[in-house]
This record gives C-alpha cells, structure tokens and sequence, in this order.
C-alpha cells in the first residue's frame, strides 16, 4: 500500500475513489483493493507512528494531532447561549483514532426499525454477519471470567482485521462490580453475557473496547481502522493508494440520457492550500467523509437543495433536497465527577494509570427508566410528537420523514430497544458516572456556507427540541443522582458527592432539572443521518444500495447513511456498514 501525500507519485485514474480515510472509508478501500485499483484521499495526516494517538490508555479527551472541534452556533436546545462543541477525528482512521473505543453494536431492535424505513436487507439477522466479518473478537481469559465478563462466541468474528478485547486485565473489578450491583438497583437490570447480542430487553454489561490486546496481534494498542484495514502487513494492498494531507474539493459528474448523473472523478487540493488537480474514476466513487463533512462534498459538487446551491453560486446538478438534513446525535451528561472517598483510593477502584470510559454499562429500556408504563408512555410521546419545528429549521424535508421515524423508534421500543446508557469511569480523585441518550428525535441540518473546501459547514444540531429527548434527559439525570445515592457505588464516593457534583438532587423539581440539562449537556459524539438512507420520497438522500438517488455511481459510506441513531455508540456498526457497503459495490462489479 502507498500511503503518501506527494500526488507525483499518483495515476491520473482509479477505479474506485474513496473520499475521507477515516473509520468507514479504510474498511472499504481495503476490501475493494483486493482486486482494484483505489485511492484514498484523507484531508488529515498519516499518524502511524504517533504514540500519543495509538497508545489506548492517552487520556481520553486530551487533544491530539487527530483531534478537531468545530461549534456548533447556540440555539434553542441550548439555552440559546451555549456554542456546542462537536469534535471529530481528522487524521487516517478519523474518528477511531480519536474514540473511547468503548465496542458497542446496534440492537437487534434498531436494525428492524432501519429496515422498516425501507430499507430491506438492513435488518439484523442480515447485518450481523457484516459486523462479524470485521472482528477479531477476543474471548475473556479466566482471570477476566472470574471478575465477571463473559461472551456468546454465535455472534462474534474472530478472523476480521478489526481487534475487539476485555482490556487485560480487567480495568478496576471493584468499581465494575459496584457499577453493576447500582444499576441493578436503579434499573432493576441484570447482568448480561455479552453487549453485542443485539439485546432485546435492558441490560448490564461489562464493555469491551476495540483495542489489539492481544500480544500476538498487536499488544496494547487502539484498533482504529488505520491498524486494523491499513498499517497491518497482512493488509497490504498493492492496488491501494492513500493520498494524505489534500482535501476532496468536489466530485465531477456529467449528465446522462436518462436524467441520471455519473460520477467522473475528483477534485483535490492540498489541505494547506494550493492549487488544484484531478483525478478520474472508471467505476465508482465512495463518499465516506463522515456525518459532519459528507453532505458538504456533495453540496460542493451541485448535489442538494437546488434553491440553497444557487444561493451559494453552485451550480445545481442533482436536486436532492434531504443532503444535510436528518442530521442527530445523542445527549451525553458527562460533566459529572464524584469526589472518590479516601477509603476506596485503590486501583482496583481507581484504575491506577490504565483508564479506559465505561468499564461498566448499563442500557436502561423506557420500562426500566420510567417505570411498568414507560414503554407506552414514550410510545405516546413520540408518536405525538409536532414535525413543526423540525420541518421549519430544515431537519427534515417532508413531513413523513418525521412521522415514519417516530414510528419506526416506537416499534422499536416496543421490541424493547434501550432508550438511555449509564456508564462508570474509573479516576484517582473522582469517579464519573455519565449517561447518554440513545436514539434521539431531534433533527438537524448541516450546510456548507461557502465553496471554499477547508472550511466547516455550519451545523445546526436542534438536540433537544422535541420535547419526547428532553423527557429523556430529565430521566437520564434523575438516574445520575440516584446512582450517586445507592450503594455499593455510593460507598466509594465521599458522603457530599452528589452536592459537590452540581448534579440536581432527588428534590429537584422538573423544571431544575431541565435548566441543568440544557446548561450541561454535551453531544454524544455520535453523529449520524446526514445522508440517510431512507425512500426518497420521505426526502432522503441514498437507497438501501447506499447509491445517491439519481447518481449511477456515487456511493455514501459512513455514519451518514444511518437513518435512525441506533447504535449506542458507532464504530463497530460503522465496520458492519463498511462490509455491507462494500460487499454490494463488488456485487455491482460481478467479483461476488
Ligand atoms: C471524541 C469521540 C469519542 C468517541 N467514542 C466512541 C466510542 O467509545 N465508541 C464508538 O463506537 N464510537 C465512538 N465515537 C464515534 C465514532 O468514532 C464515529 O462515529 C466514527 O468514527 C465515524 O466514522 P465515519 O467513517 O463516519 O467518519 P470519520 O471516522 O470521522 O471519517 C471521516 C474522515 O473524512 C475526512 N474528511 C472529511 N472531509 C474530507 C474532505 N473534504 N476530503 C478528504 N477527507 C475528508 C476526515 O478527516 C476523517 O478522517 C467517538 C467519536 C468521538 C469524536
């Protein structure tokens, strides 16, 4: 494979291009790169041999060479004051070389309502061989057994690039143990065999991560997708060509007999600015740039809202309103820290130097967080739920988006698909406890502003502007509180905790709780929709093919396409989505 960021050394044509070299983008190329010829082009760096980047234990949050924040501006789910900080990977293996790399999948329950948005063979007795495909899952050791983790080997991989493990060993037992005798209280769950399941029904869970533990693979290091689809030797491509450091400014199409556009090639410049240069494509082109910057590709490109194109002097090529919009992501309260009592400063509780996010998780359904009715009682919410707001702000096009995703959630929940994750975090001083949403209603847009490729496009998230998510908030703090209250875990805070947290104690009235929510929250980093993959006519943007309607030849691959946020957390439902993606493009070129 040649990973450089000198285009002398390029061909003026590939087969297949992949624009963005992040999680998604990698997977793709490396599978298509069997037999073809691609190019990658990353708009960040090639970080292989920063350890700050790969070593899985760097202080989650710390800023690296890979490590990006663009705001969002204030608006009404933020108090309409807060800038909202949405951060993202940008260097190969964008935001798996960034993440927590906490290994979460989407549900069963999830993937039946992304396929009943019209979307066959997404559902997840088809997906999960997909996500099977690329892992190389790692099996708990006694020791790690014997501190509670446990897993079902029918739905793992255990010959993919990708390394999902334990950590080695288990990171602080005593606050795992803790974690999940609270939330068994709380939530009145239990502990589960194994995460990825596709659970129906609420659970607790010791997480695994993707990170190479293994010392016969790789010891101790994060499996993004750079080391898992592209460092590796055994994923040495011949085919494969990595072009670093430019920016992808548009993609060239031309206009067919039918009405259809194809694909022709690229346009890059140097991310450091430059000048420009082309290259051309005889198949296809895969836009895998992410939620925050595929829709900006395509916008560039003439492919969006014709009346928006004109308005920025892009000329329109495909009217395809919905680029941009159905934009989401969870809610995440994570600024919560609870002071550590003295007497539980040991690193079975502490973690000493080796701190993983979410050593123990709990995924609450509507039951367990709001009681025996909860189910009906979100159902109701959703399913009443005004499409005004959203509709006005751009978040969907058409008003059935709303109402078809709003009950296609409810189906889901009914399945009984998790509605709220708490988490704990190990720490010397404090232990956290934080919680996130998990399939939010709320809709926003992202629009580029100006042609110019190195810019951000300005995202207006809208988190928290159905007022189904903001009832979900309240509880998700609720629970907060509660876990700071109930031993064991309250046994290894100190007896202030939850005043010297800010969280809103059980007195607090609604109300309190909401102003605390909107003052606090943060995104949960989980940007998807952006492109989704839902019928055209409920204003979306690529078929189940993952085909730009309209196009012959371009292609979303990446968190864009999901239509619904069903994945607590993304990365190894975006390697499924990878697989899928390109087991269908070698479909399409007779190789399957
Ligand atoms: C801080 C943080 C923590 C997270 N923690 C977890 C976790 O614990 N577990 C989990 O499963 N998920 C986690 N996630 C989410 C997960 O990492 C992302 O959802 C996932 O990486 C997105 O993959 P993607 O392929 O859609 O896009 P990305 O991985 O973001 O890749 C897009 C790539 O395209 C490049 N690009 C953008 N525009 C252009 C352009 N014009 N030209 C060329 N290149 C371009 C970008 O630089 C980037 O490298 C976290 C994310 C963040 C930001």
């Amino acid at each position: 494979t040649l990973i450089t960021n000198d285009t002398s050394r390029l061909q003026s044509s590939y087969e297949y291009i992949v624009v963005g070299g992040g999680t998604t983008a990698l997977a793709v190329a490396n599978r298509l790169s069997v037999k073809h010829t691609v190019l990658v082009v990353e708009r960040g760096s090639d970080q292989m041999n920063n350890d700050f980047v790969n070593d899985p234990f760097t202080i989650f949050g710390t800023p690296s060479a890979c490590s990006f924040t663009m705001d969002a501006p204030p608006q009404v789910g933020s108090n309409g004051t807060r800038l909202i900080p949405l951060t993202h990977g940008g260097c190969l293996g964008g935001g798996s070389s960034i993440n927590a790399m906490m290994g979460s999948r989407p549900t069963f329950a999830g993937m039946e309502a992304v396929e009943a948005l019209g979307n066959p063979g997404w559902g997840w007795n088809d997906f999960l061989p997909f996500m099977q495909k690329s892992e190389t899952f790692h099996p708990p050791n006694a020791e790690q057994r014997a501190d509670g983790a446990d897993y079902i080997a029918a739905v793992h991989g255990f010959d993919g690039p990708v390394g999902v493990s334990f950590a080695t060993p288990f990171v602080a037992p005593a606050l795992q143990a803790a974690g999940v005798n609270t939330s068994e209280i709380i939530y009145g769950l239990s502990l589960s065999p194994d995460l990825g399941i596709g659970f129906s029904g609420g659970h607790i869970a010791h997480y695994y991560y993707h990170i190479h533990f293994n010392e016969m693979l790789q010891a101790d290091r994060r499996s993004s997708s750079a080391w898992s689809y592209l460092y590796p030797q055994s994923q040495q491509r011949s085919g494969l060509t990595v072009l670093t450091d430019h920016v992808v400014d548009v993609v060239s199409t031309k206009a067919g007999s039918n009405g259809n556009i194809t694909a022709t090639g690229i346009c890059v410049q140097p991310s450091a600015g430059g000048p420009s240069l082309s290259f051309n494509v005889k198949r296809e082109v895969v836009v895998s740039a992410g939620a925050l910057y595929s829709p900006s590709i395509l916008q560039r490109s003439g492919i969006g809202n014709a009346t928006f194109l004109k308005s920025l002097g892009i000329k329109p090529v495909l009217d395809l309103p919905g680029v941009g919009s159905n934009f989401q992501d969870q809610v995440l309260l994570a600024n919560v820290s609870f002071p550590l009592s003295p007497s539980a400063n040991t690193t079975n509780v502490t973690a000493g130097d080796k701190i993983l996010l979410g050593i123990v998780v709990a995924h609450a359904t509507a039951t367990n967080a709001f009681g025996p009715n909860g189910t009906e009682i979100i159902q109701a919410a959703l399913l009443n739920s005004s499409a005004d707001f959203t509709l006005s702000v751009g978040g969907i096009v058409v008003e059935e988006a709303f109402s078809a995703q709003a009950a296609a959630m409810a189906n889901a929940y009914r399945i009984d698909h998790p509605i709220i994750e708490l988490l704990y975090n190990p720490g010397s001083e404090v232990l956290q406890a934080w919680s996130l949403s998990i399939l939010p209603l709320s809709r926003g847009t992202v629009r580029i502003n100006t042609t110019d490729p190195t810019a951000d496009p300005v995202v207006n998230t809208h988190f928290l502007t159905v007022d189904v998510d903001m009832q979900i908030a309240i509880r998700m703090a609720r629970g907060l509180a509660q876990a700071a209250l109930t031993p064991p875990f309250s046994d290894l805070l100190t007896p202030d905790a939850l005043a010297q947290s800010n969280v809103p104690g059980p007195d607090a009235t609604d109300d309190q709780v909401r102003d605390w929510v909107l003052a606090t929250y943060t995104p949960g980093t989980h940007f998807v929709g952006s492109n989704s993959m839902m019928p055209k006519a409920l204003g979306s943007v690529v078929s189940p093919e993952l085909l730009v309607y309209g196009t012959t030849n371009i292609r979303v691959a990446d968190a864009s396409i999901l239509p619904l946020s069903v994945c607590p957390h993304t990365t190894l439902g975006l390697y499924g989505v990878a697989e899928k993606a390109a087991h269908m493009i070698l479909q399409t070129a007779g190789d399957t």
